[in-house]
């Protein structure tokens, strides 16, 4: 189900199912208590997207997590989607908004990226393909405001397919390009269920990793549940562990498209790393 739904119908108004406010049967005092309890408000909300190649498994480890389910024949998704899972993590209850972005996964499919990952080029792939002359503009904002809003990354690569793992370099051209310098960085080779079919050793995963600044790195399964949600918990805990301690929660939009850049942090936090690949 769509997500944006689901928050429609939890913000509803509480659900008064089956009939009018007006022929309501009476409440007990219990039920009267429970309705005026309103669910503690989440004390952060923050936005993780998830990225890598066609096929690597992204929607299948979001689904894991958000849902505790797997698909083993899904369809490619092409598009911008989320869903939304609540999480404790120190005391702290933290709204986490994951979206996962399938065009720039579908282009890498079919196109080389250009070396300096722009997405002008990009997009005018995405506009042949679409014959939008709209597209270009639309694609441009949709890429930007995707990686912008983002306090987590999640760079996924399949451990059984070679040009997954040899697409990273682009994938984090575009994170240099877009993400803000401050977003955590999580470099996960999904699969690991298929040892069998493996063609990435762990090690180059991990040397992978230990080139760019900050990047964490793990093998996962969506399909065994193995890892998954240690990936989002440890995301989360680092970039917790960056937030000022007061920092006030901030409403996320319900809809992708509208995604708004997160104000700038406060001074005090640790300058910018540079990174490269
Ligand atoms: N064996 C195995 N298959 C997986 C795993 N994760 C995903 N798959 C399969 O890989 C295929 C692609 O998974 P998706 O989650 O759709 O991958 P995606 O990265 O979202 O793909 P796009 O939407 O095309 O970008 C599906 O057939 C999944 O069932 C995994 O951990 N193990």
């Amino acid at each position: 189900m769509d997500p944006r739904y689901e928050i429609q119908r939890r913000g509803g108004g509480g659900g008064f199912s089956g009939g009018s406010v007006g022929g309501s049967p009476a409440l007990t005092g219990a039920q009267s208590r429970r309705r005026k309890m309103p669910p503690r408000p989440a004390d952060y909300k923050l936005q993780v997207i998830i990225i890598g190649s066609r096929g690597v498994g992204k929607t299948s480890l979001m689904e894991r997590f958000t849902d505790d389910t797997f698909c083993e024949a899904c369809k490619s998704t092409v598009g911008v989607d989320f869903k939304l899972k609540t999480v404790e993590l120190r005391g702290k209850k933290i709204r986490l908004q994951i979206c996962f972005c399938s065009i720039f996964g579908f282009i890498t499919n079919t196109i080389t990226l250009p070396c300096d990952g722009s997405p002008h080029l990009l997009a005018q792939v995405c506009v042949a393909k679409v014959k939008d002359t709209a597209g270009q503009e639309r694609f441009n904002s949709i890429t930007s405001a995707y990686y912008r809003g983002a306090k987590g990354i999640v760079l996924v690569y399949d451990i059984t397919k070679q040009e997954t793992f040899e697409d990273l370099p682009k994938w984090m051209k575009m994170i240099d390009k877009y993400a803000s310098e401050d977003a955590e960085l999580l470099l996960v080779g999904n699969k690991l269920d298929c040892e069998t079919d493996r063609v990435i050793t762990r090690q180059q995963g991990e040397r992978f990793a230990s080139r760019i600044s900050g990047m964490r790195f793990c093998e996962a399964s969506a399909k065994d549940n193995f890892n998954v949600d240690e990936i989002f918990m440890k995301l989360v805990n680092d970039i917790l562990n960056k937030l000022p301690l007061e920092m006030p929660s901030r409403e996320l939009s319900n809809s992708v498209l509208s995604l708004q850049p997160e104000p700038e942090l406060p001074p005090e936090l640790p300058p910018p790393r540079a990174r490269c690949c």
